[in-house]
């Protein structure tokens, strides 16, 4: 419970109406769907919907005052008070509510195409295994103390403020955010300001949102040139031809000095895989040594990842001692080349691979073992990139032996629209079928499995859910292969 003076940020108020003195605001939210009596009620536009024409029915649910951006309604019954921007508003308002709890907490956000979750999950482990008290919030769950199940990579302010609240009452110091170019474009994380910086790579994704690679870039940049705290350290992975332009960027612009940057991969901190055993034996090399390390990660694309997460615990201020002792006990994140299901000498994997340079970095981690076919079974998300499916056939087709084209998240797409569109990059290379409901197509990888396969299961990963027409069905690709192996295996017996 707060005043309304206490939480409104006066120099983004423009005029107030039926405003007699102060009041108290119970609650704050941006959806007219979650008013409660006593409520500030925040209209704002979005994609989708305009928050004005939701402003009756939060009065009806007892909203006390409204924030607006549009002109004030002098017929209302209710205070309003009108901004200059309501993006910018809100986030003040969201953290001014929850008492700032940024300030005591020391953020560090991670952005790029391929690689947010699997950092930021190895941070987290990493800085806990350095006794070190850390949060999580991004694509695999929102972890403050207890884990919660994630909505988007990175939620609304009005989300991670009483996460950042909660990360005080657990004592948490860090707290890790995957910042998605989505919320960076949306202003989604305004005001909040990052202590530590990272960038993995860039390549084709969310091109039907950004429309061109330079919009998707320039809303990944964001993160360094808006969001980024006095004094910040930035990690910038050369693994793609864009940390080298970021870098030259930030530079030239005067947003960060030389001496506050740390390259890696292929400057600074270079990671070489040295053995598949089958988790990843490393050799880290950093100007002040060389450091071996035998991990039970899994995955070559793991240490492009591993110097990213090498960078950020440099800029955090640990040794390269203390990084290479913890990182011996780092596991792989849920999803990401977790293997679900074995059949008398054939390996299944699950993967998030979802673009095409993930798709072919999760085959080119696989072919080492592959003593059989490497067989691939995706499909491509609905209202999503459709740019990405014919790329996301072609790897699949160089790289594998037999593909299985099925549904994603379809969510508002036919099927068998998203399946055309894969099928135009398979360019008939390899042999293929098309079966579009996901669990028969599993039904059929794992059944023509033979001895010394590998089945590659990509695109949903860690997702507990398959998305149609707006609705959510419960759906895990590891809970599938398992049940279809212990029906084999009954019917065997
Ligand atoms: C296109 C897009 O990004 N939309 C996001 C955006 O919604 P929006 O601003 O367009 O909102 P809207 O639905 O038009 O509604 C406008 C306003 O009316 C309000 N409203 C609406 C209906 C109603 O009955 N009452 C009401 O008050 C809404 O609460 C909102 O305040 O802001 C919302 C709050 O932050 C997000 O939840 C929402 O994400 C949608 C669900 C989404 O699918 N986003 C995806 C594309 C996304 O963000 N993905 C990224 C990247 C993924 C990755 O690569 O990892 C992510 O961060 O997850
Ligand atoms: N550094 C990397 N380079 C290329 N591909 C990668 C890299 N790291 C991960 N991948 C691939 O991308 C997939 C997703 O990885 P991860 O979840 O870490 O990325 P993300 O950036 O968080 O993705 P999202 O945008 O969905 O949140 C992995 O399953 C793997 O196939
Ligand atoms: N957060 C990403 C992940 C997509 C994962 C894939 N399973 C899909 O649904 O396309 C997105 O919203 O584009
Ligand atoms: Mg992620």
């Amino acid at each position: 419970m707060k005043r309304l003076s206490e939480i409104l940020p006066m120099h983004e108020v423009l005029e107030v109406f039926n405003f007699e003195g102060d009041l108290i605001v119970k609650g704050i939210t941006d959806d007219s769907r979650k008013v409660e009596p006593g409520f500030l009620f925040i209209a704002r536009r979005g994609y989708t919907f305009d928050g004005d024409a939701f402003i009756g029915d939060a009065i009806r649910k007892g909203a006390v005052a409204i924030l607006r951006e549009s002109p004030l309604a002098k017929d209302l019954p209710c205070p309003q008070v009108r901004v200059k921007n309501i993006r910018k508003a809100l986030g003040e308002i969201a953290l001014n509510f929850y008492e700032r709890p940024e300030k005591e907490l020391i953020l560090i956000g991670i952005t790029g195409t391929n690689g947010k979750s699997s950092t930021s999950f190895f941070l987290k482990s990493l800085l806990e295994r350095l006794n070190q008290r850390a949060g999580y919030i991004g694509t695999l769950f929102y972890e403050i103390g207890e884990r919660i199940p994630a909505k988007e990579t990175t939620p609304s302010i009005l989300e991670i403020a009483p996460l950042l609240k909660r990360a005080l009452l657990e004592q948490l110091k860090y707290v890790i955010m995957e910042t998605s170019s989505h919320a960076l474009d949306q202003d989604r994380i305004y005001p909040l300001k990052f202590q530590v910086l990272a960038f993995t790579n860039l390549s084709r994704d969310h091109l039907d949102y950004h429309k061109d690679i330079e919009a998707y870039f320039s809303a990944k940049k964001k993160l360094f040139t808006d969001y980024s705290k006095n004094g910040a350290k930035a990690i910038i992975s050369l693994e793609t031809d864009y940390g080298k332009v970021l870098y030259n960027e930030l530079i030239k612009m005067g947003y960060f000095k030389r001496e506050d940057i740390f390259l890696v991969n292929d400057e600074g901190v270079r990671v070489k895989i040295l053995e598949r055993t089958p988790g990843l034996k490393l050799k880290i090399e950093t100007p002040r040594g060389i450091y071996e390390v035998v991990t039970h990660l899994f995955g070559d694309y793991q240490a492009k990842n591993v110097a990213t997460l090498w960078g950020c615990a440099l800029a955090l201020g640990f040794k390269d001692e203390e990084i290479a002792h913890a990182l011996e006990g780092l596991t792989n994140p849920p999803g990401r080349l977790e293997l679900c299901g074995k059949k008398r000498g054939a390996f299944i994997f699950v993967d998030y691979a979802h673009t095409p340079d993930a798709l072919e970095n999760a085959l080119k981690s696989l072919l080492p073992f592959k003593r059989g076919r490497l067989i691939t079974l995706f499909g491509c998300g609905g209202n999503r990139d459709p740019g990405k499916r014919p790329l996301m056939g072609k790897v699949a087709g160089t790289l594998s032996d037999l593909v299985i084209l099925t549904s994603d998240n379809p969510r508002y797409e036919d099927p068998l629209k998203i399946i055309e569109d894969i099928k135009t990059g398979l360019n008939g290379t390899k042999p293929y079928f098309c079966i579009p409901d996901r669990r028969s197509a599993l039904e059929v990888a794992v059944k023509s499995l033979r001895e010394g396969d590998i089945l590659l299961i990509a695109g949903k990963g860690h997702e507990t859910y398959q998305e149609i027409e707006g609705k959510r069905y419960p759906f895990s690709d590891q809970e599938e292969v398992k049940k279809i192996l212990e029906e084999l295996e009954k019917n065997a017996g």
